[in-house]
This record gives C-alpha cells, sequence and structure tokens, in this order.
C-alpha cells in the first residue's frame, strides 16, 4: 500500500516491512535552544545564535521573551515553565506564569521553593504546588545557598543554575538524594560554559560565583531525542538503511545513548562528518536497562522491545508519570493493543514483555503527548498503524510526519 489517508484527527500509515535507504534532515534540539535562549536573554551584548528548533516549546519561549506579556503561558513546554519561572524572578519582573490543564498538574514546588529561600516572592494562583503562579521578582538576594532534592525533575536545577551567575551572591546548590536526568543538568553547565561561566561540582554540591555571560557565537545541534524514532524505525525493519543528519558523536545531550541501547538491538551507528549513518547487524540484546539519566527514551525504547521481541527490564521510569502525561499508564494501554505489556516490578521498574501477536491493524491514542505519537511509528513495520492527534508531534517535532513521508516515499 502506498498511499496515506489522513483526518483532522488520525494519521494511517501504511504497512512497510523494509524500505531503502534514506536521509532525514533531524531537527534541532529543545533542550539546548530554551538554555540558550535563557542564557541569551541575561547576556549583556548579543550572543549569535543558529539552529535554534522549530519546536513549539522553543519558539513558545522565543515569543514570550520577545513580547513579554504580563502572562507567559507555556502552554504544555516543561522547560519553558521551569527556566522562565527562575529568570522573571531573577530579573525582578511580574508575571504570571500559567500552561495548559495537564501544565498545571506538573508540579513545581520545589522550584518554588528554592526562589523562596533565596529571596524571591512568588505566589501559587490556585493549588500550593503547582502552576498557575504570580512571580513578584525578587527585591534583595537573602540566601546563597539551597538543598534541592535532585528526583524529581533536573528542570529545577537547570532553571537555578542559569540564573545563578547573575545573582549577587551566585549560588551554593546541594543536591539531596538520588539525582534524576543528570545529563540535562550537565548539558546546562556545559552551556553555561560555552558562555564564559566557571562553576564547581563537588560531590553533591554545585557553586556557581557572580560572574556575566560572555557574548558568543552558538550553534545548536541535532535533536537526539527526536533521532531515537529512527533508530526504533530500522532496528524493527526487516531491511533499510538510514542517514540522520547533523547528528555528532560527542553532544552536550544524554539522549544520545540510544547509540548504545540500539547497538544491543540491532542497529549499528557509523558517525561521519556530517551525521550518522544508520544499518543492521545481529540483535546483541537488551535484558535490562536503566533509564534515570535519559527518561525521554524509555517510550521509544519500549516500543521497540515489544515490537520485535525483546524481553527486557527498565529501570529508573519514575519521572515518566509527571511528564506531558502519565507515560506508564499511556505505555500500558496502548502496548496492550497489539497483545504486548509493561508489568510493575517495584517503584520505576517495569519489564516490557514483547507482542505475542500482531492484530492486522491498530489504533494508537496520543494522550497529548508527542512522544506517544512518535514513539509508536515504527509499529507500521508489522502492521497497518492509524496514531490519533498527529499534531500532537509539534511540541519537539514539527516536521516528523513530513520526514516519515521521506521513507520510500510512503505518502
Ligand atoms: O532539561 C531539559 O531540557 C529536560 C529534562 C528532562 O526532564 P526532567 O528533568 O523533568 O526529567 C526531560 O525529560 C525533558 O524532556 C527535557
Ligand atoms: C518531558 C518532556 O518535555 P518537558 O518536560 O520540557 O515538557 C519531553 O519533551 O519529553
Amino acid at each position: 500500500m502506498n498511499s496515506k489517508q489522513s483526518t483532522h484527527s488520525s494519521v494511517l500509515l501504511p504497512q512497510l516491512e523494509e524500505f531503502a535507504y534514506t536521509e532525514i534532515p533531524l531537527p534541532s534540539s529543545k533542550s539546548e535552544s530554551n538554555r540558550a535562549l535563557i542564557i541569551d536573554a541575561l547576556t549583556e551584548g548579543d550572543n549569535q545564535l543558529s539552529n535554534l528548533a522549530e519546536a513549539r516549546d522553543t519558539q513558545t519561549m522565543i515569543r514570550l521573551l520577545k513580547e513579554n506579556p504580563p502572562v507567559w503561558d507555556v502552554l504544555d513546554a516543561g522547560t519553558t515553565m521551569r527556566f522562565l519561572t527562575a529568570y522573571a524572578a531573577a530579573t525582578n519582573q511580574y508575571k504570571v506564569m500559567t500552561g495548559t490543564a495537564r501544565m498545571c498538574q506538573r508540579p513545581i514546588g520545589i522550584l518554588v521553593d528554592a526562589l523562596r529561600t533565596i529571596g524571591a516572592e512568588i505566589h501559587y494562583m490556585n493549588e500550593e504546588g503547582f502552576p498557575p503562579l504570580a512571580v513578584h521578582g525578587m527585591q534583595t538576594q537573602v540566601s546563597r545557598k539551597v538543598s534541592i532534592r535532585g528526583d524529581v525533575s533536573s528542570q529545577y536545577i537547570s532553571a537555578l543554575l542559569m540564573i545563578a551567575p547573575t545573582l549577587p551572591q551566585g549560588l551554593e546548590l546541594t543536591l539531596e538524594g538520588k539525582v534524576g536526568s543528570r545529563t540535562y543538568i550537565e548539558m546546562t553547565l556545559q552551556l553555561m560554559e560555552q558562555f564564559g561561566i566557571t562553576y564547581t561540582w563537588v560531590d553533591n554540591v554545585i557553586k556557581v560565583t557572580p560572574q556575566t555571560y560572555s557574548p558568543t557565537t552558538f550553534a545548536v545541534e541535532s535533536d537526539w531525542s527526536g533521532a531515537s524514532y529512527w533508530f526504533s524505525l530500522l532496528a524493527c525493519a526487516d531491511k533499510g538503511e538510514l542517514f540522520l543528519k547533523g547528528l555528532k558523536e560527542k553532544s552536550l545531550q544524554g539522549d544520545a545513548a540510544i547509540v548504545g541501547i540500539m547497538d544491543a538491538l540491532g542497529v549499528k551507528s557509523e558517525f561521519v562528518a556530517d551525521g550518522v549513518k544508520l544499518t543492521k547487524q545481529a540483535v546483541k540484546g537488551l535484558p535490562a536497562f536503566d533509564f534515570t539519566h535519559c527518561p525521554d527514551l524509555a517510550q521509544t525504547v519500549a516500543v521497540t522491545c515489544a515490537i520485535i521481541g525483546q524481553k527486557s527490564v527498565f529501570t529508573g521510569l519514575e519521572s515518566l508519570r509527571i511528564k506531558e502525561t502519565d507515560r506508564i499508564f499511556a505505555l500500558q494501554q496502548e502496548l496492550a493493543k497489539f497483545n504486548a505489556s509493561l508489568v510493575e516490578e517495584f517503584e520505576g521498574a517495569f519489564t516490557v514483555i514483547p507482542s505475542v501477536e500482531m492484530p492486522i491493524e491498530v489504533s494508537i491514542a496520543t494522550y497529548d503527548d508527542h512522544r506517544m505519537a512518535m514513539a509508536f511509528m515504527p509499529l507500521m513495520t508489522k502492521t497497518r498503524v492509524s496514531i490519533e492527534d498527529p499534531e500532537v508531534v509539534n511540541k519537539s517535532y514539527p516536521s516528523f510526519w513530513k520526514h516519515v513521508s521521506l521513507i520510500n516515499s510512503i505518502f
């Protein structure tokens, strides 16, 4: 079958067991973009930023910073909410911070407590611990030292780190307990370093003295999280070759971990100057994997394992319940539609049980979560799949379906 049927609310993908060599021009990273934009707003002088992401999360950040309305509605963008809340406090602005209904269920109390400890005035407008917030800025810094839990979201820590050099006393952050998504904290610090900031990180204490960001030229890299869906497609296909443009082996992004995961699941990566070539190889096996530091890869890898018959124990999935949707629940519902499952072992640990029988047609619900839509796309290698609300991908990867159509020109 070589056609696409599309309605406003779903896209039907043709079944495609194999495909010819295809080049995918990946989008830029929204995580890097949103950090570069906050740093840019805090820099006195002009930076030269290029390759900013087309992602809605990034475009929302650009618009809010540029138009500077009194209400900052971030829609469903977690980084935009957390980074702008800290930015409004540090730059002593009065802002109402709000977002979608789901955003108003995603916790922010840990960040608000930390900002209040430093000296910011912030009020909850509805429920304690959740947006919407009224940020009243910060008159004076009352503390340099803040302790913060690291096990709920690293975005709170990144938000504080980026404002740290601009605070009159700088910041000494003590990370308490387990630290999840550590690679994103490292990305924040490495990016700050590229804009001239020095820091120390010894054991669980990160210190940033008062400093100024230096105007810099910075090009955002291609998005490794977005790249993961293409690795998965090849892992699930009988035959095929892909070239993912713009990816670099050494990346600021922790989701480059997909290379090692997919090496175990049958995809070989060869880096060349302008990207990475993917070919199929024998499956080595992935009996277990810890997603603590790359939570955004969990859906991709769960669907891949379920399709290719790899039983696997996933750990470090605690944060998945508070993302764009409860991703554990969503995965459990949708994997069941092709007779696979995700079985809880203990908190944050689940076993992926692969599909025992593929139905001839499946319709996947996406729960307002871009990663649900993209992660289930590779099902098209085994059955006719329709993905509901396909425009949900706009949050991070608006050109995703256009890129899917490049595979054997299927649409
Ligand atoms: O800092 C970032 O850019 C991100 C951090 C991660 O969130 P958590 O720190 O909440 O796990 C990740 O899931 C999100 O997509 C982007
Ligand atoms: C969790 C995500 O984003 P955020 O937390 O920034 O909304 C994501 O992109 O998967």
